[in-house]
């Protein structure tokens, strides 16, 4: 069993569980609930947008701990102070270390700023439950639904005003999944089986997206000049995790990052 395999049949069992512990109609009567969500999709083509999805994520099976030290309030408040266009909350504890409390932090530091819930959704239950804890978006992973899956899931999350972003990582996954029923497409760079990252596969799978989807490379980012190649292939989000997460600032580390798109599209500009 590889470990998309394994997150997967655990959180079948965990999804279960939480529904016994809080019911769906419980989480429908949460405050945050009726709550209006942002829209990542305008936040991501606002004109001077950085396009950076910060992510907080402590934790991943192919690195183990990455950042326990930091707290998510100050730290998604210090990618939103230095220009990160959505947040990326990681909710899923067994395999990355989050929680639906960190989810609601990071909502309550950063009131204007669209933020996805990063967890492996494969029930409703858990779009509701998106809603009730203040996502505005959510992910949907390709490699994890049938392509019914993706349509009826994004249809319960329109219905409840959330964005959807569909997570592809090549061609026969964007053909079998991609439905106009998704606002945003990510191309996920690293292989879930092998953690490899390359972002050849997004520069690859680019042309075969929609230009009505904001596209977004995800995973494996780290320098200012890749995501210049890939805003030339028509990406205009970035999900960035543990380059950021990494250092004992991850919010200065996003700083820099934007510094040097900055100085590199300057020094583009003046040749
Ligand atoms: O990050 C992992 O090891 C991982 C393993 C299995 C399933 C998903 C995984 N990551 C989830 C993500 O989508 C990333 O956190 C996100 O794209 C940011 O990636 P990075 O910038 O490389 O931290």
């Amino acid at each position: 069993m590889d470990v998309l395999e394994r997150i997967i049949e655990r959180k079948r069992i965990e999804v279960e569980h939480q529904k016994t512990v809080v019911s769906q109609r419980e989480l429908e009567q949460r405050p945050l609930f009726n709550r209006q969500p942002l829209s990542a999709h305008a936040a991501l083509r606002r004109p001077g947008s950085s396009g950076i999805i910060a992510e907080f994520k402590r934790k991943s099976p192919s690195k183990g701990i990455i950042n326990d030290q930091v707290s998510v309030a100050e730290t998604t408040a210090g990618y939103v102070r230095a220009g990160a266009a959505c947040l990326s909350v990681l909710t899923d504890e067994p395999f990355f270390g989050g929680t639906s409390a960190d989810l609601m932090l990071a909502r309550e530091a950063n009131p204007a700023t669209p933020i996805i819930r990063k967890d492996f959704i494969i029930d409703p239950y858990q779009i509701v439950e998106a809603k009730a804890i203040g996502a505005d978006f959510i992910l949907l992973i390709a490699s994890c639904l049938t392509p019914e899956e993706v349509e009826k899931y994004s249809q319960i999350a329109h219905n409840l005003g959330l964005e959807v972003l569909l997570e592809v990582h090549d061609e026969q996954e964007l053909a079998s999944h991609l439905t106009q029923t998704v606002d945003l497409v990510g191309v996920n760079n690293r292989n879930l089986k092998t953690f490899v990252t390359d972002i050849e596969t997004s520069v690859r799978l680019s042309s075969l997206i929609p230009a009505s989807f904001v596209k977004i490379s995800e995973s494996g980012l780290q320098q200012a000049e890749s995501i210049q190649v890939l805003q030339q292939a028509g990406y205009q989000g970035f999900l960035i995790g543990e380059t950021f997460m990494k250092t004992a600032d991850p919010g200065l580390a996003l700083q820099q990052l934007i510094n040097e798109l900055n100085s590199i599209s300057q020094k583009q500009y003046i040749v």
